[in-house]
């Protein structure tokens, strides 16, 4: 018999309609589980904490990687479930999927419709999860969301549509499998770049900050950022990754300060791609911002938060496995 663990965080999976009117996280894991039949696979639930995803700093994210990898340890158990709130559920795959590097299945799920609708999505993808969690298909796959009976790959994958019962994309692919009535298939086998350290306290101070290019924009921001203390900023460029004079005025001025300035792009799907210059990606580069190539805006923000952490001034080769 397989064992599954499910943890759990919060999200709208967890949420019931308040007092106030707005919906609050405040069901636990093994409430969730009640009415979710799976047949023949052991369940264990704890709460690390219960909060809509929007809440959660890189302190709650540091603690899912620690207790997930606590549960990996365990020789009896064969596949952990996060249950997420949607809203940042792409940032905290991602960052499973950079530090697990085992076999056993991480699998993050939640809902969009609350626990209290009569046709809440929360049970059937709880269940799916769990059916992936703990099958022998999605062994060596590392890290994927369940949603709506689809797997996807958390490297490329973003909330791109707001109440969707289906809500999530991955730009320039699609899932990895699906999974229904407990049978898991997949596709795609993810690539997975070597495994980075769990991060640690150091993590949880660490800021990094995306500031965003649009017509006219000057370095306002940016410099406010690093003020603020951040020690990296992601410009959600335009387009292929491009900014204004103001900005590359700026990132010249910030990498020789020591600050990591990393490029990304403000459009949903392509890679960064340096080609133009007078302000644009070649230029960027040049004043020494590191490529993100195709990782999505927040996973971007995140990838250079965990590599900062460490205390080691940030490389573009430290970057290029991940890109
Ligand atoms: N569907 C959801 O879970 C959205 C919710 N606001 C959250 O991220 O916690």
């Amino acid at each position: 018999m397989k064992t599954v663990v499910v943890i759990g965080t919060g999200g709208t999976i967890a949420s019931t309609r308040s007092e106030d009117g707005g919906a609050v996280a405040m069901r636990g894991a093994a409430d969730l589980l009640t009415g979710v039949a799976v047949d023949e696979i052991e369940i264990r639930s704890r709460d690390l904490f219960n909060l809509g995803s929007f809440l959660l700093r890189h302190e709650h994210l540091r603690r899912i990687c620690e207790a997930v990898s606590d549960e990996l340890a365990r020789e009896e158990v064969d596949g952990v479930v996060v249950t997420h709130g949607t809203d940042t559920m792409e940032e905290t795959a991602y960052l499973l999927s950079l530090v697990h590097g085992g076999d056993k299945p991480v699998v993050l799920t939640g809902a969009q419709r609350t626990a209290d609708e009569p046709d809440s999505d929360g049970p059937r993808n709880l269940r799916d999860a769990i059916a992936v969690a703990a099958s022998d298909t999605a062994r060596g796959c590392g890290t994927v969301i369940v949603f709506a009976g689809a797997l996807y790959d958390p490297a490329r994958t973003r909330k791109h549509h707001t109440i969707a019962a289906e809500p999530f994309r991955t730009s320039d692919g699609g899932p990895i499998g699906t999974v229904r009535d407990g049978v898991t298939t997949v596709t795609v086998r993810p690539v997975r770049p070597p495994a980075l350290p769990l991060p640690d306290a150091r993590f949880d101070a660490t800021r990094v900050d995306v500031v965003a290019v649009y017509p006219g924009v000057d370095a306002a921001l940016a410099e406010a950022a690093v003020a603020a203390g951040a020690k990296g900023v992601i410009l959600a460029g335009t387009g292929t990754g491009n900014a204004t004079h103001a900005i590359l005025d700026w990132v010249r001025a910030a990498s020789d300060s020591g600050v990591a300035v990393g490029l990304s792009t403000r459009v949903a799907a392509g890679p960064v791609v340096p080609i133009y210059g007078n302000g644009g990606g070649v230029d960027l580069v040049a004043a020494g911002a590191l490529q993100f190539a195709s990782v999505p805006l927040f996973h971007a923000r995140l990838l250079l938060a965990l590599l900062l952490a460490t205390g080691e001034d940030v490389t573009q080769e430290m970057v290029d496995p991940y890109r």
